[in-house]
């Protein structure tokens, strides 16, 4: 089954949150857990475990694996490895932009199916020009994975590129939008080329006249919880849109753990949240 499909049947059938897997060394400290690559894949794997039936996909952030240079990638691959044996899908953070022969590279370490980083899904950045992510957008047709593109970001400093008009008179952020929709046409029952959309960018959706609608894909949405946005966020930024939202929340449900039932209870607790505020 191709991601898209596989991503709709998971929200539908866990609710719609995706639990990121952010190993900050504030939370590895309060985990009880050492900051090094042993510590990262406790983490990781603690985390899988408990959103294994609770969750639709978990999000491991590159970044923090990446601080403990080749070991911490091994524990990274590890992560990766769990949630395929536990049937997580997994949404590899990693926010890759380059031009197009580089993000060939970056598809083929992400998105070839056995490739030690292989997840089902990654994060990418469309600000080199949409155009240039065209390796990993063939890839990730090839191999019916996904890839979720970064378009109005959930930081601040985002809406400085994002809310600018190109010198076609069009909003750069609803270009990207238009050219992740044109990926999706006609796909059930969605496509596997999502976006992401911050659910604290307030109105900017509207204000920017960003049709995520027609998207036919998902759209990941950080933002909640420790970044300060909640149900009355989701609804005012996505509105109508909303059936397509996957909610992503860090450490608002990390700061549960470590132990196992209290971290599935948090993570239940909030996929039923998201649910109830994107879905009635
Ligand atoms: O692509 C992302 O996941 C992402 C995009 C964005 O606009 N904002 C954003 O916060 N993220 C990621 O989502 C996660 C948010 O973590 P919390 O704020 O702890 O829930 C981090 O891994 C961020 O890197």
């Amino acid at each position: 089954m191709r991601f898209g499909a596989q991503l709709a049947d998971a929200m539908d059938r866990f609710g719609p949150l995706c639990v990121g897997i952010d190993p900050h060394a504030s939370l590895l400290q309060a985990w009880g857990l050492e900051d090094t690559p042993e510590g990262l894949a406790a983490f990781g794997e603690t985390v899988v475990d408990a959103a294994a039936g609770s969750a639709a996909a978990v999000k491991p952030n590159a970044a923090f694996f990446e601080r403990h240079g080749a070991r911490g990638v091994a524990a990274l691959e590890y992560v990766l490895r769990k949630a395929r044996e536990r049937e997580v899908l997994t949404i590899l953070d990693a926010k890759r932009g380059d031009i197009g022969s580089t993000m060939q590279g970056y598809a083929d370490a992400y998105l070839r199916p056995g490739a030690p980083l292989e997840c089902d899904a990654l994060t990418v950045s469309p600000y080199l020009g949409f155009g240039s992510l065209a390796p990993a957008l063939d890839l990730a047709a090839e191999h019916g994975k996904g890839l979720f593109v970064l378009a109005l970001t959930s930081n601040p400093e985002g809406a400085s590129v994002q809310h600018a008009v190109g010198p076609d008179g069009e909003v750069v952020a609803a270009a990207m939008v238009r050219s992740a929709a044109a990926c999706n046409v006609g796909a059930q029952p969605m496509g596997d080329v999502g976006l992401v959309v911050g659910a604290t960018v307030g109105s900017a959706v509207s204000d920017l006249g960003i049709g995520l609608e027609g998207l036919n894909g998902p759209i990941l949405a950080p933002g909640v919880g420790a970044q300060g946005a909640g149900p009355a966020e989701l609804s005012q930024v996505f509105g109508n849109s909303r059936r397509l939202v996957l909610v992503n929340q860090s450490r608002g449900v990390l700061s549960a753990g470590p132990f196992a039932e209290k971290l599935r209870g948090a993570i239940q607790a909030a996929a039923g949240a998201a649910q109830f505020a994107l879905r009635g």
